[in-house]
């Protein structure tokens, strides 16, 4: 405790005056952990009963467990690598489980790096629908790539703007955004004390500044009658009440909403920033209250402004035939069916599957235009560890799978090649019939195709 700063303490204990103590107490305890299951790959119940973790469900997360951080090591299961769960801090759940996305629907994700919450609405898309995850910061938008490929989810664009520059592009599109807004991170001093370094009074009204600017941003991208959630992790008032007080004041086009699950949580505290009562309606989850970290989250609803124009699809410059010819030739030697009809777009030798009503991406950052479908080298197709990803073993014609206990599971997962007895060609390699990557047979030998920039190393297992 001895790093929170003076000026923290003095604050959080004017705002909490009888709780303090309790609050307080809380930095002396051990946070709560969580995972949730993710289910584009595995119904949550089934996923918790195959897991070898010591679970607990999570109340206001139907996929979200607890897990014993003493006993279990999530991160460092090949379930993990084959995407089966997300790590994720408990409180992070609530903001999209309040934004309740359902399949078919556009949703942007403004502030999206590293996926917690982008893989979340992923999975309560279930493949149908659009998912936009925007990033600035190139380095964060390059876990959130990894995360969204572990996860297998089929139906994202990865985009690296300003949110400024997306709200003329986007106008009216979106029937649901989620902004969980950078902020001065009070909520998380326990887990990650090097964010208590960075705070400062002077910090967090900059955070607010920051927070107004995306909310400003995001507002005419949202349909009539659309949802906009806004979550922090910070109790700073002036970044949560406050932030929303002074939005509201200048976009009267949207109101304040329940927030699905409050029961779970404690109402948000207006009079704290001299803001409209009916934010109360927003919620705050508080360490001493729940089982997780501090978060702040609301819902607002969009009950007028323009209707968005209806954007056409960007015209894209055709796949040349040699790309196409060495796809297909991919296709049928590997996949049992072919895709239903598909639209490709070429980004150097890159081939990805382009995304029903996406409008045209022309000038913005793109990170990730569509689903990444692999790369062509020369005549040849080499498939994408996203495309593995994202494919079952009915859907391709060879498949090696290995339990958990095979010790040859391990040596892919270190990149070797392992001696196999299968007909030659593109084999997914699973684990207890998960997909965990790519290996290539020939002459009696899977070739291992599982990426250098994943693989485990000794290190990885102590
Ligand atoms: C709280 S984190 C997002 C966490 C993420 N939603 C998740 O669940 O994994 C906030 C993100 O906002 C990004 N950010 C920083 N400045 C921004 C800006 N001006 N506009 C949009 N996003 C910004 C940060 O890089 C950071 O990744």
């Amino acid at each position: 405790m001895n790093h929170l700063p003076s000026e923290y303490l003095e604050q959080m204990e004017k705002l909490l005056g009888t709780e303090y103590t309790d609050f307080i107490r809380t930095y002396r305890e051990t946070p709560a952990r969580g995972l949730r299951i993710n289910t584009l790959k595995v119904p949550a119940a089934e996923g918790a009963a195959l897991l070898p973790f010591h679970l607990e469900p999570i109340p206001w997360c139907e996929t979200g467990y607890f897990y014993d951080h003493h006993r279990d090591r999530p991160g460092k299961h090949v379930f993990h690598a084959a995407g089966l769960y997300y790590i994720q801090d408990p409180s992070a759940m609530a903001p999209v489980e309040a934004l309740a996305p359902l399949p078919g629907e556009k949703v942007l994700d403004l502030c999206a790096a590293p996926g917690g919450k982008s893989t979340q609405i992923a999975a309560k898309l279930q493949g149908r629908g659009l998912l936009v995850s925007n990033e600035i910061s190139p380095q964060r938008r390059k876990a959130l790539v990894e995360n969204l490929e572990r996860c297998g989810v089929p139906n994202a664009v990865v985009l690296g703007e300003d949110p400024r520059h997306l709200k003329d592009r986007f106008a009216g599109f979106f029937d649901r955004i989620l902004i969980d807004a950078p902020c001065s991170g009070e909520g998380m001093f326990r887990k990650d004390p090097e964010s208590c370094e960075r705070w400062s009074p002077k910090a967090t009204d900059q955070c607010a500044d920051l927070q107004l600017e995306i909310l400003d941003a995001a507002a005419p991208m949202l349909r009539p009658g659309g949802i906009l959630t806004y979550s922090t992790c910070t109790f700073n008032p002036s970044e949560n009440e406050g932030v929303l007080s002074r939005f509201l004041k200048q976009h009267p086009e949207f109101e304040v909403q329940n927030v699905p699950g409050a029961e779970h949580y404690q109402p948000a505290r207006p009079e704290w920033a001299d803001a409209p009562s009916d934010l109360s309606k927003a919620a705050r989850l508080w360490p001493h209250h729940l089982r997780g970290e501090g978060h702040f989250v609301a819902v607002l609803k969009k009950i007028g402004g323009p209707e968005g124009t209806k954007q056409r699809a960007g015209k894209l410059p055709p796949v040349h035939n040699q790309a196409v010819q060495a796809y297909r030739a991919f296709i049928k030697e590997t996949l049992t069916s072919p895709p239903d009809h598909e639209q490709w777009t070429l980004f150097g030798n890159h081939l990805y599957r382009m995304l029903d009503e996406l409008p045209p991406v022309k000038g913005i950052k793109v990170e990730r235009p569509g689903f990444y479908l692999g790369q062509l080298k020369g005549k040849h197709f080499i498939p994408s560890h996203a495309w593995a990803l994202a494919l079952s073993p009915e859907e391709v014609q060879r498949s090696l799978n290995f339990e958990v206990e095979d010790p040859d599971l391990y040596r892919y997962l270190q990149g070797e090649a392992i001696p196999v007895n299968l007909a030659k060609g593109w084999t997914l390699v699973t684990v207890n019939g998960f997909s965990l990557g790519w290996g290539k047979v020939s002459g009696g030998l899977l070739k291992n195709h599982y990426p250098k920039w994943l693989r485990w190393d000794e290190n990885f297992f102590r």
